[in-house]
């Protein structure tokens, strides 16, 4: 398990990151989302050990982190990190080099990796004639050569086409299924939803949520549509109930009390035509725009 715990990072006058905590257990997929510059990026390079932290502190495995244990974390930083201009197979050798591995041990695991890429055939080419989405599987490829003990992946899945993210996601399942603990950062929230068993919630270098995606949609705002045959307009009227919208005989409503139903239900059944009240339950992106407004 990996633990942040009240973590802090200034750059001059600005806390980039403000005690952060939070913890990412043993096969558990996390995702980091937050709007640009909520503090991610510099997370993540605390945790690997490429910025300094000044304040709080790291634990892998119940003890203060070292140099050792990030070594066998696989990262894949922001601004990538490999060459354009030199074969990918020679890189990735390279890297698991670095990362201890023998040349065959190397050799072995970066054509294995290659050939789950589809990419085998691409063995000699230039990182750079590589499409956008083939460069990043590369790069996925770096991050994971040394079998990792900890995956901390700074927007893997940004640029890739629906079928490439399917298939970074497996990659990436395949770790925490072997117990791996995966941290990665994204904005694309439908995809947080689908692949993280935890979500962590960044503001202006605050975590202002965290939890399962159906913990956090239980945290969004709980509305009502209402439609009826006629004009809905007559629900602005109603004392005490916040209308977000109205549109035809379609409103939307913001309820505070459990009876504010039976007051909007009598009165729309005292008009004629209601066709439907019921409940919308929040999506993952109504939470992420109230928790971070
Ligand atoms: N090297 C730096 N020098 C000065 N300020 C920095 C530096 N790195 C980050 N910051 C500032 O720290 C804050 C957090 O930035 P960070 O890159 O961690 O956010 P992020 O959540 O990763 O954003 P994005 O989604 O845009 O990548 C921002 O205000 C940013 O401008």
């Amino acid at each position: 398990m990996l633990e942040v715990d009240h973590l802090v990072r200034r750059f001059g006058e600005i806390t980039a990151v403000d005690a952060i905590s939070f913890a990412v257990g043993d096969g558990q997929m996390t995702g980091f989302v937050g709007g640009n510059g909520a503090g991610k990026t510099t997370t993540m390079r605390m945790i690997m050990g490429v910025l300094s932290i000044h304040g709080g502190g790291v634990q892998w495995r119940g003890r203060p982190i070292t140099a050792a244990d990030r070594r066998g974390f696989g990262y894949m930083p922001e601004e990538r990190g490999l060459y354009p201009k030199q074969p990918i197979m020679d890189q990735l050798i390279y890297l698991g080099r670095l990362q201890g591995l023998s040349a065959s041990g190397a050799r072995q695991r970066a054509k294995t990796l290659l050939e789950r890429f589809n990419l085998g055939d691409r063995h000699k080419d230039k990182l750079e004639s590589l499409s956008l989405g083939n460069q990043q599987r590369v790069q996925i490829a770096a991050a994971v050569i040394s079998d990792p003990q900890m995956l901390v992946l700074d927007e893997p899945f940004s640029g890739l086409d629906p079928a490439a993210v399917d298939e970074m996601a497996d990659v990436l399942r395949e770790f925490t299924d072997r117990g791996v603990p995966v941290l990665f950062s994204s904005h694309q929230l439908d995809l947080v939803d689908r692949l993280c068993d935890q979500l962590v919630v960044l503001s202006a270098g605050r975590v202002v949520a965290r939890g399962t995606a159906a913990e956090l949609r239980r945290r969004g705002p709980v509305r009502h549509r209402l439609i009826t045959a006629g004009d809905a307009g007559w629900v602005r009227g109603l004392p005490g109930i916040e209308v977000i919208d109205v549109d035809g005989g379609t409103a939307l409503l913001e309820l505070s009390e459990p009876a504010d139903t039976d007051r909007i239900l009598t009165e729309a059944l005292r008009r004629g035509g209601v066709r439907e009240l019921t409940e919308v339950v929040p999506t993952l992106a109504d939470t992420y725009r109230e928790v971070t407004r």
